[in-house]
Formats: C-alpha cells, structure tokens, sequence
C-alpha cells in the first residue's frame, strides 16, 4: 500500500503539490488524471523517493520512502523524457538495472527487447522517442520492481506498442501482484484498463475513486414524466445534473442502480431509461458536484 500523508512541495515560489493525501492499494492500476502543471510528475517522483516533500509523508508498505534503499529498490520510475546515459545501449542499461535491481530478470528483458523488435546493442540515442519509452517499460517491467511509477508513458507510443504495454502491466499486476501508477493528462487512455482514478487539480487531490464504483454509483437517465410531475419524482434522487430537452428530462444521479430504477418505476412515467455513462460523464458530474468544470481540467 501506498500512503501520502497531506504532501506539499514547493519549487521557490512556485507551489507543485498542496496537502496531498491519497491512498494507493497494492495490485492495481491506479490512473493520475489532472492538467499541465497540476503537480502529476512531482507526487510521482516524490512517491518514488525521488523528491523529498517540504512537509507530510510518503510510506510504501508502512516505511518511508525517501532515502530508503530497500524500499526504492522496489520501485521504478518511468520519466516522461527518459535520460539514458551517454552513447549506451540497452545492454549497458541492462547491465546497471542488475546492479540496483536484486531481481532483475535477464531473460525476461531479452524477450522483450525481441519482441518489441529492438536491438540490444545499438546506441539508444539513435532510437526514435517512441523506442526509447518502449526500452524504458521494458527495463521496468524485468527489473522485478513492485511499484512502477510512470509518467506519461504512453505518450510517443504507437496504438500497437500502446496495447502491448497495457498488457505488460495488467499481466504483471495479475502475475506479481504489480502496483503501476500511472500519470496521464488523458482520461481516455486510462479508462479501459485503471482500477482506480485519482484526480489532481492544481497540486491537490480532488478525488480518488475505483472505477467500478464510481461506473456503479452514478446514474443517468432519460425521462418523460407522466402524471407525477418531475421535481416529485426527483425529490428522494440524490440529483447531480438535469437537462431539458422539450419534455425530455436526461438527469445525472449518485446511488446504485436497482433502487434507481425502482424509485422512477414506482412513479409510473411515460418513459423512463438509464444509459451507461462514460467515465468522462461521471467526471465531468463528479467535478461539477465539487464547484469545478472537468471539461477544463481532463482532455
Ligand atoms: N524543477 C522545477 N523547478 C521549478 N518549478 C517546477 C519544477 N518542477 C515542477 N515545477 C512546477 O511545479 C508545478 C507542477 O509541475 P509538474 O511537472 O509536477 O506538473 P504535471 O502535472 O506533471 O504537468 P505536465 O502534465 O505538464 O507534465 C508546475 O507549476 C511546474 O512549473
């Protein structure tokens, strides 16, 4: 598990993170939605030890993080402009993970690197952006770390060499019980494959939810009403949003579906439907709620 204790970090004058306080549980895939500069990379390189915040706590497993070597060799931090050292290859890289990494696996990282189609021994300064991403989540991946922190790293991907590092992680979290998080500015790439969402808006947690629950506890439905009038049926819905369109009603709801359904049914309307709602809907519903407009904070 890993639990951020209301973290703050300051660059100067320029605030980065603001009482952040989250929670991450091990063997998911947690997604880190928020807008350029909402403080994403930092809470990444402060969970991997990388940074120190200026105040509260970070702890993988109940112990710190920074400055812990036993615990940062458990981590691995996927940088979104990966620094590679000058003229090596992924040989040498290879070579210098094993060093950190107790249980870096060798063969695993071969396999990898052919199926990826990637040569060992070239210079990875003569790698395209999207080949260097792909040799950095496959150094992750065969380091044997548990905790693998990455930054925008599905960005230069093409779709394929997206799908095949969506698999990679989902199989290691099925297989070793991984724990990848993973910052995005796209909610989109995200959504088919986190178990868990945080949103970070201008260096604070707005929230952080598992998606089933969230898919689960929001509703939205297209109503006509009949003889009972609108705000009657409403009145015992927890109501996030309505829309009219001539005597169509398209309303968002918090609570779980059955008793949803039940409620409007009992009210006998002309026609009543709940429709699956994307995960942008419920962000955009979820954020509303919260005085802000996701529209402006998420792609
Ligand atoms: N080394 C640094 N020196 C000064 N300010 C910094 C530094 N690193 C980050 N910041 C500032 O901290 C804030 C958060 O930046 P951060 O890079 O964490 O955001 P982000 O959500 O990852 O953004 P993006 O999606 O654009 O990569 C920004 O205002 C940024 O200017």
């Amino acid at each position: 598990m890993i639990r951020a204790q209301a973290v703050h970090k300051s660059f100067g004058s320029t605030p980065a993170l603001d009482s952040v306080t989250a929670e991450i549980r091990t063997g998911s895939i947690y997604g880190l939605i928020g807008s350029n500069g909402a403080g994403k990379s930092t809470f990444l390189r402060i969970l991997a030890g990388i940074l120190r915040p200026d105040s509260g706590s970070v702890t993988i497993d109940d112990q710190p993080v920074f400055e812990n070597p036993e615990i940062k060799s458990r981590c691995f931090m996927i940088s979104d402009e990966p620094y590679f050292f000058s003229g090596c290859t992924p040989r040498d890289l290879k070579e210098y993970y094993k060093t950190i990494y107790p249980h870096f696996d060798e063969a695993r990282f071969r396999s990898l690197m052919n199926n990826f189609g990637l040569d060992e021994r070239r210079k990875i300064r003569t790698f395209s952006k999207g080949m260097k991403k792909q040799v950095s989540v496959i150094c992750a991946v065969s380091s044997g770390a548990d905790y693998l922190f990455c930054d925008e790293t599905f960005d230069g991907l093409d779709p394929v060499a997206r799908q095949a590092v969506k698999s990679l992680f989902a199989g290691d979290v099925a297989e070793f019980c991984a724990t990848p998080v993973i910052a995005s500015h796209n909610l989109r790439e995200l959504e088919d494959f986190c178990d868990c969402i945080g949103l970070l808006h201008r260096g604070g947690i707005l929230f952080s939810r598992d998606l089933d629950d969230m898919k689960l506890n929001i509703q939205k439905i297209q109503l006509i009403p009949g003889d009972i009038p609108a705000p009657e049926i409403l009145r015992d819905l927890d109501v996030m949003d309505t829309q009219r369109s001539g005597r169509m009603l398209t309303v968002t709801v918090r609570g779980n579906r059955a008793e949803t359904e039940a409620r409007l049914r009992a009210a006998n309307p002309l026609y009543f439907e709940l429709l699956p709602l994307s995960l942008e809907e419920i962000f955009i519903a979820e954020t509303e709620v919260n005085g802000y407009d996701a529209r402006k904070l998420i792609v």
